[in-house]
């Protein structure tokens, strides 16, 4: 991710960043000496202390490849005697168990900070009955009055029952004509919920099979969201759902393909739009074969994602444009439109309820009905009460990790090991990060060398998933088949996208998804079983979307959540508002995760032996990974990389949750372990600092701008922390955000 000069909203001081952390472990001598170190500003690892920053600089300089230690990779017998002096220069020398060898150690359980809360014994826990589940209490989808025809074709794609929301929703379009807003946890059938109705009265106008409308009849529903994925996702169960009645098409405009083959497909004809909101509002402008005069329905899915992606602009223009033409009440053909709505129909659609939803509601929606799974969840979103709306499904189980940033990579990979270990052939999982760098990082770390081109050679998305999908190391057990590992963010093109999901979601082998926020919202893969949030979200409604990924339409699943001790503790206060999650313990974890046998892709000099107990094993491979990266200078690059975007990817929680998740209390010279580097990588702090002292000297302005401007901030959003006031500078940073978290590209604004 580039350092593309992102103006940030928050305040650090002046001062350098300065480890907040109490020391514990070690002897009082150690403790001593990392509490001055500390005081003095570097670093108090066991392995820094003692080093001046001449010492430092030079070795980095090696490492850097501009000094004698450069080294391509594969060069691994020259790697592997640079690593050993790499690692007599870093690492503690002490005997090793059961070797009489002496070995050299990278210290992870001394001089971390303490956990502050403390937490009752894990209770065994019971599945709740899910609340986003199929109605085993309704007959059928035909108990609704829903078209007999549409019955068949659910029954065909496997569903009989509707669930909650389906059932608040349905009725409630096909009886009436008024605006309504949708809010429903994630996973719930939102999408069926407006289908259904939609293409029942769209039947309607086709009589009993006499064809009286065809694709050029004209377009009856806009269907407009966030993301390409989305939008071919819901195009995907649209073009499924109509597929008996061939006379009916539907098409997605979602940008990634030229524009002038949309134009053509537009020109033939469609009944459904499924668009991407800038793409919509492009051929808007551009396309004189969309007539909007037909348009029935415009249904605006994952509302708060389209607020957050800065799409206002996009969705005033398709909403004015749809306000401003005359409603058509008859065909061409002489066909009255009767059964349609009388009034065109806005339906908006969110899992979450924040302030931007809100927003886009006033904008698009007139006298509305707030229909919700559960009567009190409709009186919480009538009052605007954020909290009660922002619930998980029941029957998520979700957890929460406190790990000292130090020990986050080996307690992540033992956790991977032991839930695949003990889950096997069914496993599916999803990780999310903070940013494309990090993910980039990790996938490359974790996966075996040159281990592409897992799908068939034949496969025709093998060529687009060479660099995202690979055999996994380290978390693959020698009992359990191989896990297969995926990679996928906004940076990445298109069709690589595409094709990776696709391998992910068809991949009948464990397999694992690393991923960002791009995956965060919508996404359904149904065999979902676990979401492990590395990096938690940005805000809590992002939380809810991510963990949504599992535990859909009524089917179990687990969620867990990685907090480091301090500050961020305090957290899991505000998790509780969507189900109370339960401790894990990160020495249980790691005990579970290395006590079986801990195998290394790459050969270094730190090698698990027998008779080591957890600690010793979680250090080894904690030296392993750093030497690695000492021998191997494209994924060192990618580390450093990857630690540099993830601090600044930190400073961007939202600010109502700034107070848990604090930049000021991260330890860099501790966080810089968890990506197996000895040191953080230089010019971090200073970058930070530059973009603070901005960010005040514009809080300055702001605040001499009065209190004009003061109000507007109050009022905004909770993305407006990211943003600046003026209108110009709010898209700017937004733009400067996206980019920031590689979003740019994230979200392939259509
Ligand atoms: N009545 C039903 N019976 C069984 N499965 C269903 C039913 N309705 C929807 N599903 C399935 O549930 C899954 C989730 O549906 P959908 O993507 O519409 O959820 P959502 O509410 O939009 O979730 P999110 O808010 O996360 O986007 C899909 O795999 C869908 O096929």
């Amino acid at each position: 991710m580039a350092d593309d000069g992102m103006v940030m909203n928050f305040e650090l001081g002046g001062g350098p960043l300065k480890p907040q952390v109490k020391f514990t472990g070690g002897s009082w001598r150690d403790r001593k000496r990392a509490q001055k170190s500390a005081k003095l500003g570097s670093r108090p690892t066991v392995e820094g202390a003692g080093q001046d920053e001449d010492q430092r600089s030079a070795k980095r300089q090696r490492v850097d490849g501009h000094g004698p230690g450069r080294h391509a990779e594969g060069d691994s017998e020259r790697g592997a005697d640079f690593a050993r002096k790499k690692t007599a220069e870093h690492g503690h020398a002490k005997k090793g168990p059961g070797s009489g060898s002496r070995q050299v150690v990278s210290r992870l359980f001394s001089f971390n900070p303490e956990q502050k809360t403390t937490f009752e014994d894990e209770t065994e826990w019971k599945e709740p009955e899910p609340t986003n589940a199929p109605l085993l209490t309704v007959a059928n989808f035909g108990s609704l009055t829903i078209s007999s025809r549409l019955v068949d074709a659910l029954a065909k794609m496997n569903l009989e029952r509707p669930t909650a929301i389906q059932q608040k929703v349905i009725p409630h379009m096909l009886s009436s004509s008024s605006d309504a807003f949708v809010q429903a946890e994630t996973g719930s059938g939102k999408t069926f919920a407006y289908l259904l109705p939609v293409l029942h009265r769209v039947l309607q106008l086709s009589g009993s099979g006499d064809r009286r409308i065809h694709r050029d009849s004209g377009i009856f529903a806009i269907i407009v969201a966030p993301t390409r994925e989305l939008a071919k996702q819901t195009h995907t169960v649209l073009e499924q759902l109509i597929r008996p009645f061939p006379w009916l098409v539907s098409t997605a405009i979602t940008g990634g393909e030229s524009k002038k083959a949309e134009k053509a497909r537009l020109r033939k004809g469609v009944n459904f739009l499924v668009a991407t909101p800038g793409r919509l509002a492009d051929h808007i402008d551009n396309t004189k074969a969309l007539n909007l005069g037909t348009v029935r329905w415009l249904i605006l899915d994952e509302g708060d994602r389209l607020m957050d992606l800065g799409f206002e602009e996009d969705l005033k223009k398709a909403i004015n444009a749809l306000k401003q033409v005359q409603l058509s009440k008859s065909l061409s053909s002489g066909v009255s439109l009767d059964p349609l709505p009388d009034r065109r129909v806005t339906v908006l659609c969110s899992a979450t309820m924040k302030m931007n939803v809100q927003k886009l509601g006033e904008m698009s929606l007139a006298d509305a009905t707030f229909l919700a799974a559960e009567k009190g969840d409709e009186t919480a979103a009538e009052k605007k009460d954020e909290q009660a709306v922002h619930k998980a499904p029941a029957q998520l189980h979700q957890s929460h990790i406190i790990v000292p940033a130090k020990l986050r990579l080996v307690t992540l990979i033992a956790y991977l090991k032991s839930v695949f270990s003990r889950r096997g052939h069914t496993m599916k999982a999803i990780i999310f990060m903070s940013c494309a760098d990090t993910v980039d990082f990790h996938y490359e770390l974790l996966k075996i060398p040159d281990s592409g081109d897992v799908p068939p050679p034949a496969s025709k998305d093998a060529e687009n998933t060479s660099k995202t999908v690979a055999k996994a190391a380290y978390i693959t057990s020698l009992a359990s088949p191989e896990v297969v590992l995926h990679r996928m963010h906004g940076s990445l093109s298109q069709p690589v996208r595409t094709a990776t999901l696709r391998s992910f979601s068809a991949c009948k082998s464990p397999s694992l998804l690393i991923t960002t926020d791009v995956s965060s919202r919508g996404l359904d893969i149904p065999s979902v079983d676990l979401v492990i949030e590395y990096d938690p979200a940005f805000s809590f409604a992002d939380h809810i979307h991510r963990i949504g990924r599992t535990a859909r339409a009524g089917r179990s699943g687990d969620a867990v959540i990685f907090l480091l001790p301090g500050t961020e503790e305090g957290y899991i206060e505000l998790l509780k508002a969507s189900g109370t999650p339960s401790p894990l313990s990160y020495e249980s974890v790691l005990q579970k995760g290395l006590m079986s046998k801990l195998e290394f892709p790459v050969e270094t000099t730190a090698k698990p032996e027998d008779g080591q107990n957890y600690h010793q094993k979680a250090e080894t491979l904690q030296l392993h990974l750093e030497q690695r990266l000492l021998i191997d200078s494209k994924r060192l690059e990618m580390a450093r990389n990857g630690f540099k975007s993830h601090i600044r990817a930190y400073a961007t929680h939202t600010r109502e949750e700034r107070v848990h998740f604090d930049i000021t209390q991260l330890h860099l010279g501790h966080v810089a372990k968890a990506y197996g580097l000895r040191d953080p990588p230089g010019g971090i702090g200073a970058g930070i600092d530059r973009k603070a002292q901005k960010g005040s000297k514009d809080s300055g302005k702001r605040a001499a701008k009065g209190a004009k401007t003061a109000k507007k901030d109050d009022d905004d959003s909770e993305d407006s922390d990211r943003q600046e006031p003026t209108k110009p500078a709010r898209a700017m940073l937004m733009r400067k955000s996206r980019m920031l978290m590689s979003g740019a590209s994230e979200f392939n604004i259509g």
